[in-house]
Formats: structure tokens, C-alpha cells, sequence
């Protein structure tokens, strides 16, 4: 039988407040078993751009990555987010390791080719980009890996990767091994029927349904992009993919989290 894995992404509402990524990372250090955490910080970045000079520029979600932005998010998320969530776990007993791409050549990406829009230095993934050798001896030395959104293309240059992304490929590389769950957390309980609603959770959501949703406008902005890579997860054989509220993260044990996505 194989080995479980829970494959967690942290979003960057939770990551922006000191409190709430406080608690997630008590609960991430108390979770049982192999993990791994992916996280973001598109929303300090966006901060800490602007007090740079350097304004931010979007398209569905995802950053146009020129040079100067490059500098920026490198400097966020593989530093500043990616240290500072390592020293937090290892003050709570957990042993991480904070990575970006390069580092084991754990994520290669590749450039993103330039069409209607010039994306800059954004990496795109496939299905050999995850180092699942080197994440699999992290884990069996009794570490737990923190990735970033940082990836590289194996040719000196760092690229931008969204972190949903990042996730989902992980979770994909490693069910190879593993029996893997993807979970992404985030700041509100699930996929909701209406967002300001609080009561309205959609607690399944089938692929066939996503298009509807999608036409109906209840899912917008960034959660479309997270549910398409969701649902590339359970397509490529993840054993489960939940989306919901980082503080019900300890709910998960008993399988009852946000939203579960079915094939
Ligand atoms: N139906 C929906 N349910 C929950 N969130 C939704 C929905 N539709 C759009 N959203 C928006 O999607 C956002 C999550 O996407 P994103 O900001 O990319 O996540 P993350 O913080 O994980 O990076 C939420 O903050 C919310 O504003
Ligand atoms: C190419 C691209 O869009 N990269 C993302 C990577 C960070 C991320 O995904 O952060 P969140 O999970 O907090 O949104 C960005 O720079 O915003």
C-alpha cells in the first residue's frame, strides 16, 4: 500500500495577516503523517512593489513578470515569506526546508512563450518539472518541504510560477509514490455560492459542472484558475482535492473541509 501525502497550498490573503498564518501554521506542524507545503504572497508582493516603484500588472490572476518584478517576487517569496515560514515551523517542532524551484532542481519551468500577451518571466510547468527524487528524499530524511513560486528553467534564469500551479503539479508528480491529497487553503470555507454568504459552501463540486458555474458567475477572479488546476489534479490522478478555510485545516482529518472536488 502506498504511503499518504498531504500536499498543502497557502494562500496569499492568509499569508498577508501575521495572526492567521500563525494559527494555519499550528496547524500545519500538528497535521499527521508526509507534507508538503506550497505557498504564494501575490498580495505582498503587490505591496512591496508599489513602495518600490515597481506597480503591478494582472491579467486573470496572474502577474506579467518583467524584470523588475522578477526582482521583486523573488525577493518576497523566496526570502522574505519563504524564511520567515520556515523559522515560524521550526519554532513549532516542525523540521522544514524551504525551496524554490532551483534549489534540488525541485521545479523547472519554461518560459512562457510570448502570444497575445508578453507574460515576461513566467514559467509554465509539465509533467516533468516536479523532481519527485528529490522531494521524496526530503521527505524520507524527515523533513518537510516549503516551496515557493519561484521555479527556474535550467539555464540560469529564476522564472514566476503561480502557486496553485505549483501545487497542483506536485501533487500530480508525487501520486506516483504516494497516496496523495491536494488541499488548498485560503480564506474563505470553500467555493461558496455566494461570497458574501458565508452559510452558502458548496460542499461538492463534480467536473462536469464547472462550466455552469463558471457561465452563472459564482465562481470568478482567482478562483477560476484554481479550479482548473484542481481539477488537472484529480484528471492526473490525485486521490483528493479540497478547497477551504485555512483556520478549519484540522477538520480535514476527518475528511470534512470546504469543498471536495470529484472527478
Ligand atoms: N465562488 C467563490 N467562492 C470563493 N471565492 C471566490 C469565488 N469566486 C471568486 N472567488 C474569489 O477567489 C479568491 C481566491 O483566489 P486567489 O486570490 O487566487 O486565491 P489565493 O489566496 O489562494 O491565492 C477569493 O479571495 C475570492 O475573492
Ligand atoms: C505568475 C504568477 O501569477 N505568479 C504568482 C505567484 C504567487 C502566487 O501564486 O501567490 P498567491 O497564491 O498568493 O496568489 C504571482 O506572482 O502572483
Amino acid at each position: 500500500m502506498k504511503k499518504t501525502l498531504n500536499v498543502i497550498k497557502i494562500g496569499g490573503n492568509v499569508i498577508d495577516s501575521s495572526e492567521k498564518l500563525h494559527q494555519f501554521l499550528l496547524d500545519f506542524t500538528a497535521l499527521p503523517g508526509d507534507k508538503i507545503l506550497i505557498h504564494g504572497g501575490g498580495k505582498v508582493a503587490t505591496e512591496l512593489g508599489v513602495s518600490l516603484g515597481v506597480e503591478a500588472k494582472m491579467v486573470e490572476g496572474r502577474r506579467i513578470t518583467d524584470i523588475e518584478t522578477l526582482r521583486v517576487v523573488t525577493m518576497v517569496y523566496a526570502g522574505l515569506i519563504n524564511k520567515n515560514m520556515v523559522a515560524q515551523l521550526q519554532a513549532r517542532g516542525c523540521n522544514a526546508i524551504g525551496l524554490s524551484g532551483a534549489d534540488g532542481n525541485v521545479i523547472k519551468a519554461v518560459k512562457r512563450p510570448v502570444k497575445d500577451i508578453d507574460w515576461g518571466f513566467v514559467g509554465d510547468l509539465d509533467q516533468d518539472s516536479v523532481s519527485t527524487e528529490t522531494l521524496g528524499s526530503l521527505l524520507n530524511a524527515g523533513l518537510v518541504p516549503v516551496l515557493c513560486a519561484i521555479t527556474h528553467d535550467g539555464d540560469a534564469q529564476l522564472l514566476n510560477t503561480n502557486a496553485d500551479t505549483i501545487a497542483s503539479a506536485v501533487a500530480v508528480a508525487m501520486s506516483s509514490q504516494y497516496e496523495t491529497a491536494l488541499i488548498y487553503c485560503f480564506e474563505k470555507r470553500g467555493v461558496m455560492r455566494d461570497v458574501e454568504d458565508e452559510d452558502s459552501l458548496v460542499a461538492e463540486i463534480r467536473m462536469h459542472e464547472f462550466d455552469t458555474l463558471k457561465n452563472e458567475g459564482v465562481v470568478s477572479g482567482g478562483m477560476i484558475p484554481k479550479l482548473h488546476n484542481a481539477f488537472e489534479a484529480i484528471k492526473s490522478g490525485v486521490a483528493a482535492v479540497y478547497i477551504g478555510k485555512a483556520d478549519e485545516l484540522p477538520q480535514i482529518n476527518g475528511g470534512n473541509f470546504g469543498t471536495r472536488l470529484i472527478q
